[in-house]
Formats: C-alpha cells, structure tokens, sequence
C-alpha cells in the first residue's frame, strides 16, 4: 500500500489586499504583489508526488512541508486559472492513474473553504483595542477570504446583537480610503457573532463548535483561536478549544498572548502544557512589536542595501541603543503588570525581538525557519544580564500646570509597598566574533516624558579625523548616528556631517530622512494586522518559536530572580519626567550617551 500524503494549494490572484505580499518569502519567485485568495486544492497524493511538486519550483513557487506530512504549495498567480488540471495531469506524469484515489481528490475552491475567527476573551481590552478593529481593517482592505466568521467568546453576558454595538464602537476607517465605510462596517459586523461560555469548560466549547459548524455550511473549515485572555487561563481555554472546537477537515491555530511566563521555568512549563494539545506549528505566539513597518522593515534595510551591511559590527558600530518610552502609567492594568514588571513586560520580548533581528547574521533565505534560526543563535550568543548592567526605576506622583499625576502604587490594583519596576535600564553583551564588546543598551519606561520606541546606532569616531578641531571637545557629536523611529511618526535618519554653505568652514549636523508619512502617503497598518493575516496564512516569521522564547527567558531569568530575591529597591522618578538618573551612569560606564536626550535628538 502507497504511502499517501496530504496536498494543499492555494492558488494566489491578486486581491484589493495590497499590504500583503508574499513574493517576498518564495524561494525563486519574481517580485510580484500577490495576496491571499481562499482558492484551495487538496488532494490525496501518493507519497512520491509529494518530492515532484516540491521539485517544481517554477510552475509552483513553492511547496511547503507542513504539519503530518502535507504539502502546502504556493501556486504561480499567472496559473491561477488551471491549478487542479495542471497539478492533477503532473502528478498523472510521475504515478499512474491507479496510484492515487480520485475521490480522495476534491477542490476546494472558493465557496468551499472557511476560516472562522474566534476570539477567546472578546469582552476585554485587547480585543476592543486591537484584535476587532485590526480584523475590521483586513475585512475593509480585502485582505480576509471570502467565506469568513469572527466569533467572540468570554464568560460575560451578551446578544450577538450586543457584541455587534461594542466592536462597532471601536471601528475606523483608512484616513486614505474613507469610501463606503459604514456599508463595510456594517457587512463586517454581520459576520460577528457571539458565544458566552467558561474558558474551562469543554462543554461550553463544544456549543461553539457547533455554532460554527452551522456557519461553515459543509464547507472545510479553518479555526483560528486569539487568546485575549489572562495568562492563568491559557492552558485551559486551549485545552477546551483543541479537545472541543478543533476543525475536522482543516487546520486549527491558536495564537498566543504573552506574557510566555515569568522566568525560564513557568515559560517551560506553559510550552509543555501547550504541547499536549497542540504541535509546535499550531501556535503562533505573537510579539506585535514583531508586526511593526519599521521592525519588519530592520531585514530590508539591512539586507537590501550594500551600504549597511558591511558596517553593521564592532569595527564600526560603537553601541546600540533601544529605547520603548511611553508618556502613561500602567492605567487599568496595575493587577497584571505588578506581577511583571517593565523587564518582562517590554524587553525579554519587544526589544529583545528588534535586537535579534538587528543583530542576527543573513539568513539562508527569508523563510520562517531560517530567520527564526538565526534568531535564536543570536540570543544564545548573549551574556545572560547581570544586576550590575541593571538600573531599575518607579514612577512617583508628580504635580505639574495644577494636574497632579499619579504614583504607581496609587493604583488600586498595586501594593503599597511594591518594587515592581516601571523603568528599566540595562547593558547587554553579544559574545560572538560580530559584536564581540559592543554594548547594546536597553531603556524602558512607563509615565515618561513622551512616547516613544526606537533603534539607535551610534557609529564609532572617523580616525584620524581631519575636522576634528571644528567640532570642538566633543567629539561624540560628530559620530554619525542612524536612528530607527519604530514609532511614532516612523521615520530613518541618519545624522551626517556637513559643512554650511557660505566662505567660511563651519561644520553642521543634518539629517538624511525617510520620513514615512512624507514618503508614502498610505497610513501605515496596525501590527495586529499583518500579524492576524499571517496567522490565517500560516506564515510563521513574525511568531515566536518555543526555542527562541527559551533563550530569551535564560537571559533575564536569574537576574530577575536576583531583584527579587535582594528585594532591590528602584529609582523614584516623577510622572513624565525623562526617568531616573541611574540610567546614564548605567550608559557612562561604558561611554555611551543615550542619543534620545541628547539636543539634537
Ligand atoms: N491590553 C493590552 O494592551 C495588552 C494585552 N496583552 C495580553 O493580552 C491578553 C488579554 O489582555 P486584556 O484584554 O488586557 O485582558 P483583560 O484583563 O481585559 O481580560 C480579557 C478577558 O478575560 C476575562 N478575564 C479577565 N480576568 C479573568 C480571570 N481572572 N479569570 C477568567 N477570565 C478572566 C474577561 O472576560 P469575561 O469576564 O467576559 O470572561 C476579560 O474581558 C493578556 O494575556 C495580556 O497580557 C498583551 C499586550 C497588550
Ligand atoms: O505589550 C505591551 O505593549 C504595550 C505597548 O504597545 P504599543 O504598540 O502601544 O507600543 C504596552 O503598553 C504594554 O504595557 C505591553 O504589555
């Protein structure tokens, strides 16, 4: 008996979608813009079929080994028209007719395929703030497939009717693309529907399975799960969702909210208890920092252009900083975040995410594995962070123009004694032959002066510089800089030298700036986008893989461990101020100035 596999393809016609594009991620592909279309062929193949269509990189862009087995193959968009005739008269060519079962071949095509979207936690933060308004831009972008229904599902009371008036609150339109808004918003809120049921409970889930199974009409259905939840209840939603609420026919994937634990051990832990519901490729464990333009865009700039690449090491970079400030307290969600801190909060993921990916050697290919390979290799390069490369503060009350500001422990939700840190400053090490001593500096805060995340690399001095007595003294002003606003108002500059026009010899510092919204005049898209989309289109690049995330915990696992333990007391800052001085002896000590304070900034 024949060995026989699952194939799956897609085939690609380009949709309205156009922030999506997977030209990109396609092994030989040319550098077309082609979207996601829910034109599927799934066929029951004998096994060697599956070695011929990875083999045929031209007609199919490229075939993906996926879960159990299967192929998922990318078909050429020029093809689009005859992706069941072609693919059934080749694979006719490598095995004979009798090889594989014809009734086990069925096309799936557009009115026969669904995804269902249900977000687990409907009634909170996160999914008002980000998940429904992001599915609502996709839906208004053309970017979801056809046939597709968005479930929420929380322990609260509610009417689909109900769900329908809180998303509808949340809604907005593309500033560019205000045409037909309401009609659209009203299309998509139709697709919303709503079941109350406990996270633990497989009963309350297996009503939703059915709820649906109603909507998903016979059609193969696709399940993805958003767990918008406390992570104290990860483990039993997921267990409800897989034992309960999988899909029979399709795929099932569960995207993840962090925290992924709070040290090396719990985070172990939650990846074992995940794993005895789902394989490793049934979870994307979402870093939204990973979603940002500017984030994504690290790997273009870096790898796209020759003039970066080759200065991108300790000859000539003097230090990195990455800087998350926001200009808000922890507001609402004082519970959660006390048992946390800014370190979990911020850097083990969002600024550790941008400094793998800033730091990382050339993948083998823009393929998920492949950067996430890399990634990984880069975390594990690193120094774990030791308490003297740790500056840890909390924001104070702080009274300015007549309004006072709260402290952190004002909030109900906090003791009065906490320690938590809302500000963090640390000194990290690369310990490989590419950043060997480089200091890369890491500074987070909540109830900062402003709001701000950002990448700065400060290059070394020009030796032997031949205008250094025009620059006085300082000759850490002269070094050029090049900055990365992930946000807000994203833009790229670079802090070049010049000399003013005019007789004289006067030397100045400019900026060479992408400024995006002058740039492009297309509003840039939330992160939760791009990422939902990926996780309908099962593309992983932007996800956290479990060995990744282990690296990243034993980097700051013992020397979370330790404030603890010493019960270490933090730096008080007032509520807006620029953050406790503590941070720039932590930079002096290894002469670097932070570039966000300085004049010119
Ligand atoms: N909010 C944000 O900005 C961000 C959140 N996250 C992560 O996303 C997830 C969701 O965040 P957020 O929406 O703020 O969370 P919420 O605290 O708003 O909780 C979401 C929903 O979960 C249910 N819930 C809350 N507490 C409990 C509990 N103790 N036991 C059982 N159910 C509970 C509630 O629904 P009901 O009572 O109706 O069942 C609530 O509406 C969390 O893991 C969070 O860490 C990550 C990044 C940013
Ligand atoms: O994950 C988190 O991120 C937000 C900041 O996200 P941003 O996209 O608004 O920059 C932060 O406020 C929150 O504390 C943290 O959990």
């Amino acid at each position: 008996m024949q060995q026989r596999v699952l194939v799956e393809m897609a085939t690609f016609s380009s949709t309205h979608c156009p922030s999506y594009s997977y030209s990109s991620s396609i092994k030989g592909g040319q550098n077309q813009h082609f979207a996601f279309s829910s034109s599927f062929l799934r066929l029951s193949v004998p096994a060697k079929a599956k070695f011929f269509l990875q083999s045929q990189t031209s007609s199919y862009q490229s075939a993906v080994l996926m879960q159990d087995g299967a192929v998922a193959t990318k078909v050429n968009p020029v093809e689009k028209e005859t992706p069941l005739k072609k693919l059934k008269n080749e694979l006719l060519s490598v095995t004979s007719s009798e090889e594989w079962d014809e009734k086990a071949c069925f096309d799936i095509n557009e009115n026969e395929s669904t995804v269902s979207i249900t977000v687990v936690g409907a009634s909170g933060d996160l999914a008002k703030k980000k998940i429904f308004p992001a599915l609502f831009a996709l839906y208004y972008e053309d970017c979801l497939p056809k046939h597709f229904t968005v479930y929420g599902y929380a322990r609260s009371k509610m009417t689909d009717a109900e769900l329908r008036n809180m998303v509808s609150k949340t809604l907005t339109c593309r500033i560019d693309k205000r045409e037909n808004c309401g009609e659209k918003m009203d299309q998509f809120l139709k697709r919303c529907f709503y079941h109350s049921g406990q996270y633990d409970s497989e009963e309350n889930f297996a009503q939703l399975d059915k709820k649906l199974k109603e909507h998903e009409g016979g059609r193969v259905s696709n399940r993805l799960f958003y767990l918008s939840i406390p992570p104290n209840i990860f483990i039993d939603a997921v267990k409800c969702a897989s034992l309960s609420a999988s899909s029979g026919n399709g795929w099932t994937r569960v995207i993840v909210e962090k925290p992924f634990g709070r040290d090396s051990e719990s985070s172990a832990a939650l990846t074992k208890a995940l794993k005895q519901y789902l394989a490793e490729d049934q979870i994307f464990r979402i870093d939204h920092y990973l979603g940002k333009e500017l984030v994504e865009n690290l790997s273009v700039l870096r790898f796209s252009n020759l003039i970066f690449e080759p200065l991108w090491s300790r000859q000539y970079i003097r230090n990195v900083q990455l800087i998350f400030s926001e200009d808000f307290g922890t507001e609402g969600r004082g519970g959660y975040f006390d048992h946390y801190g800014i370190i979990r909060d911020i850097m083990q993921n969002h600024l550790l995410q941008i400094l793998a990916l800033f730091a990382m050697e050339t993948p083998v290919s823009l393929d998920a594995e492949d950067i996430r390979n890399e990634k990984v290799k880069v975390l594990r390069s690193m120094r774990p962070l030791q308490l003297d490369d740790v500056v840890i503060g909390q924001y104070k009350s702080h009274t300015k123009g007549g309004i006072s500001y709260p402290a952190y422990t004002d909030d109900n939700t906090v003791p009065k004694d906490s320690l938590t840190p809302t500000f963090a400053a640390a000194a990290l090490f690369i310990d490989n032959a590419r950043w060997d001593g480089v200091p890369f500096l890491m500074k987070a805060g909540k109830a900062l002066h402003n709001k701000r995340a950002e990448i700065r690399v400060q290059f070394r001095h020009v030796p032997g510089n031949l205008y250094n007595r025009n620059f006085g003294t300082d000759l850490d002003r002269a070094t050029n800089e090049l900055v990365i606003r992930v946000q807000p108002d994203e833009a790229i500059y670079l802090k070049i030298n010049n000399k003013v026009p005019g007789l004289g010899m006067r030397l100045d510092r400019s900026n060479l700036n992408l400024h995006y919204a002058a740039r492009y005049s297309k509003e840039i898209p939330d992160a939760y986008e791009r990422l939902l989309l990926d996780a309908i289109e099962g593309e992983r690049r932007l996800f956290i893989r479990s060995d990744e995330l282990d690296a990243a915990w034993a980097l700051f696992t013992p020397v979370l461990k330790e404030l603890e333990e010493k019960k270490i007391i933090p730096e008080y800052y007032p509520y807006g101020s620029r953050g406790p001085v503590g941070a720039h002896y932590l930079a002096a000590r290894y002469n670097v100035r932070w570039g966000d304070l300085g004049v010119d900034q």
